[in-house]
């Protein structure tokens, strides 16, 4: 089991950002900023730390709230996907990690490729946004 924590960073239009994978067999797949979980690490402090590593970006831990989760198939892997809900950062995000950023409205998110453990979220993230 691959434990993995994201964030939907959801600005002051509603709108959430999701970013462009650049590497390996999910390269051009749109995903949530984030990634896996380290041993002796909470979901919040690797997502404070990948958010920090992949955006450029600084969130206090309180403002990362759980919000959906999924577990899937990827392969031969499962992951375990702990998506978390985010208002308030500090900074500018960037893409050092991804081909590209993009601001999508939720309904959105249904018609772009993303991996096969986002799928069943995005309908309960627009519910909750
Ligand atoms: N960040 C992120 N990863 C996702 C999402 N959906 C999904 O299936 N994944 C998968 C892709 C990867 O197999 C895994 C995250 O691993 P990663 O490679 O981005 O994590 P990492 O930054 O810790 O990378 P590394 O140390 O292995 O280089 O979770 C998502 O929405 N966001």
């Amino acid at each position: 089991m691959i434990l993995v924590a994201a964030a939907a960073l959801v600005d002051a239009d509603g709108r959430v950002l999701v970013q462009q994978r650049d590497d390996g067999a999910q390269a051009g797949l749109w995903e949530f900023p984030g990634g896996k979980i380290e041993p002796g690490e909470t979901p919040v402090a690797a997502l404070v730390r990948e958010l920090d590593e992949e955006l450029g970006i600084r969130v206090e831990a309180a403002c990362l709230a759980p919000a959906v989760f999924a577990c899937e198939p990827v392969g031969a892997r499962q992951i375990l996907l702990l998506l978390h809900v985010c208002r308030k950062w500090h900074g500018q995000p960037q893409p050092r990690a991804a081909r590209a950023l993009q601001w999508v409205r939720p309904v959105a998110l249904h018609g772009l490729a993303m991996p096969a453990p986002d799928r069943p979220l995005i309908g309960l993230l627009e519910a909750l946004l």
